[in-house]
């Protein structure tokens, strides 16, 4: 039988800490304050302020069916429907890989550039495989001059992308494209960036229960060597590319060379090399 949840936020807190400790999570402490500040509409200060504050049985009620979910492997933003980007919150959905922090290297990766051809009049952004947006709305709230267009293939990522763009204030200066890579992108852009699906398709089997069975596999399979996406940006790339614009990357840390090679070939020079939070390879940037 499921232990009965204290109604008082601070020993709720515990009660959800110690359900999530019990089920050998990574991290029970901050998955429970995820989720007992989401449905329970608190924050951290109250918790710590005000500990016997009651909260409402409806909650505590969401807090138990997500806590369940939770400790049978569903990933916790999955569960809360959102994550942080960038200091943005974005939304999610089944069609959409959960961003990850890795990713924000890659914005940091154009960003100077960006913003430096913003200030010269015009940054237009190309972001393939977008996904939740992620990158190219996390672009538009640092460089307040730039448009984007978010490229997918997923119809459904798509209607995630606009509603995000939407909510943060950024319909305007965003645009969803459905497309198969360049297939129907026209015009040129300043930063055309891209986090494609890296994983070889052998692979998939064998990655975290987490991602295997929650991130679309659209969003992971790169094909037999999980470059297959790089070959085709590589080729194409430069018919839409602006004089002095710059294709951004992001790749699994043990590919580095394999997209190097791609690129030079295509006739790229590498503009910059970027390693991500944990010190992995993880960005490269290219010119022409
Ligand atoms: C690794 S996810 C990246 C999502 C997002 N940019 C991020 O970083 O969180 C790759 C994205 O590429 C999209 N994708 C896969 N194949 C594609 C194709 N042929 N053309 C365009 N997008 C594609 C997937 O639907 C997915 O959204």
């Amino acid at each position: 039988m499921a232990d009965h949840l204290p109604e008082a936020l601070g020993p709720l807190l515990r009660a959800a800490r110690a359900r999530l400790d019990a089920a050998a999570l990574d991290s029970p402490n901050l998955d429970a304050r995820l989720i007992v500040e989401h449905f329970s509409g608190t924050t951290r200060t109250q918790a710590i302020a005000d500990p016997m504050r009651t909260v409402d049985p409806r909650a505590i009620a969401e807090i138990d069916a997500a806590l369940k979910r939770r400790t049978s492997g569903e990933p916790v933003h999955r569960i809360l429907g959102y994550r942080e980007f960038y200091g943005l919150r974005l939304s999610l959905s089944p069609e959409t890989l959960e961003p990850r922090p890795d990713t924000e290297t890659l914005v940091e990766a154009v960003l100077p550039f960006a913003k430096a051809t913003a200030r010269e009049g015009a940054c237009r952004i190309l972001d393939l495989g977008t996904g939740t947006g992620a990158v190219a709305l996390a672009l538009l709230s640092a460089v307040p001059e730039a448009i984007a267009t978010g490229v997918d293939v997923s119809e459904g990522a798509l209607a995630t992308a606009s509603r995000n763009a939407e909510r943060l204030g950024f319909a305007s200066r965003f645009k969803a494209l459905r497309s198969d890579w360049f297939a129907k992108v026209s015009g040129r852009y300043h930063v055309i960036a891209a986090n494609p699906p890296y994983i070889p398709s052998e692979d998939i089997e064998n990655l975290q229960d987490e991602v295997r069975d929650f991130d679309p596999r659209l969003a992971l399979d790169g094909g037999v060597d999980g470059l297959g996406p790089y070959r085709i940006i590589a080729a194409e790339a430069a018919g839409f590319l602006e004089a002095e614009g710059r294709v951004a990357v992001e790749f699994g840390h043990t590919q580095r060379n394999e997209v190097t090679e791609i690129f030079s070939a295509a006739g790229y020079r590498l503009a910059g090399a970027f390693c991500d939070l944990g010190g992995n390879d993880r960005v490269l940037v290219f010119e022409l």
